[in-house]
């Protein structure tokens, strides 16, 4: 399914947070949001899942607006992994992972076969069969953002936003997670920190600064030296990668400030 972010405005206690934020994600691609903190990223991922209602324009939905659906309809389109995900669910993790078919279920409706198959299979890929049993609360913030992400794939929504995703995940989960984003065939929206990440993953990028959209395009498009130092203010050297040709940043440190009273 097709997602349309068109013309997005959202005004937070009087200041302008996101201005006038256009961006298309064509269905089954990955598009990346980056920028700077504070640059309006989760707000405007907000609004595309639905926990902020933008001051104006509109959010499409394969060509129809996100806000005219019932909110059990777009629940049951749009999955979010955000940074307020699950961290006050106290349930056992298959408990959360089976969470996910909420939206598809009627009243106290139990699972069906095929859907406790499908939370299985979710907590197998994202490398949490063995924690079914635990209480979230006590896992690592890693292990429970895992969990969080089987959730979302149990939704089996036609459009997934994530919010950071990679947060408290070691390198081999960071990789396995941005794989199967990759190959997974929906629509993703995700924010990543991780610009040589974000290289790797994403079909297009999209670079907030200040609330404003400066660069979209492909990743050789957009993460370009001039581009990294406008937004970032960070010197950036772009290579291929050797062995996938994605383009890949290399920084050096900031020189040090001269300590005062030394020649
Ligand atoms: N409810 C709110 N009321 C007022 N200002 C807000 C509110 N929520 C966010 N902001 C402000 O909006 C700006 C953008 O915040 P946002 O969380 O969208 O940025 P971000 O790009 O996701 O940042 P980060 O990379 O640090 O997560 C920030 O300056 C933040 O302080």
């Amino acid at each position: 399914m097709d997602l349309r972010i068109d013309g997005l405005c959202v005004t937070l206690n009087g200041q302008e947070i996101v201005r006038r934020l256009s961006l298309d994600v064509a269905n089954g691609h990955v598009v990346g949001l980056v920028g700077p903190n504070g640059s309006g990223k989760s707000t405007a991922l907000r609004c595309v899942y639905r926990a902020l209602r933008p001051s104006s324009g509109t959010v499409w939905l394969g060509g129809g607006d996100l806000f005219a659906l019932s909110l059990r309809e777009s629940a049951r389109t749009v999955a979010a992994l955000t940074q307020e995900s699950g961290s006050d669910l106290d349930f056992t993790v298959e408990e959360v992972v089976a969470l996910g078919r909420t939206p598809h279920l009627r009243g106290n409706q139990p699972l069906s076969a095929r859907e406790r198959d499908l939370c299985r299979h979710a907590m197998e890929r994202l490398d949490v069969a063995h924690l079914a049993r635990r209480g979230v609360l006590e896992l690592s913030g890693g292990e429970r953002q895992r969990v969080l992400v089987a959730r979302a794939l149990v939704q089996e929504p036609r459009v997934l936003v994530l919010d950071e995703p990679t947060n408290h995940l070691d390198v081999r989960h960071q990789i396995e997670l941005l794989s199967l984003l990759r190959g997974a065939g929906t629509t993703v929206l995700v924010v990543l920190h991780d610009l040589n990440l974000a290289s790797a993953a994403c079909d297009r990028i999209g670079v907030l600064s200040e609330g404003a959209l400066v660069a979209a395009g492909t990743p050789a498009e957009v993460l370009t030296p001039p581009l990294i130092k406008e937004v970032f203010g960070v010197d950036a050297a772009v290579v291929p990668h050797p062995m996938t040709g994605d383009p890949q940043l290399l920084y050096t440190l900031l020189s040090p400030a001269p300590e005062r009273g030394r020649r």
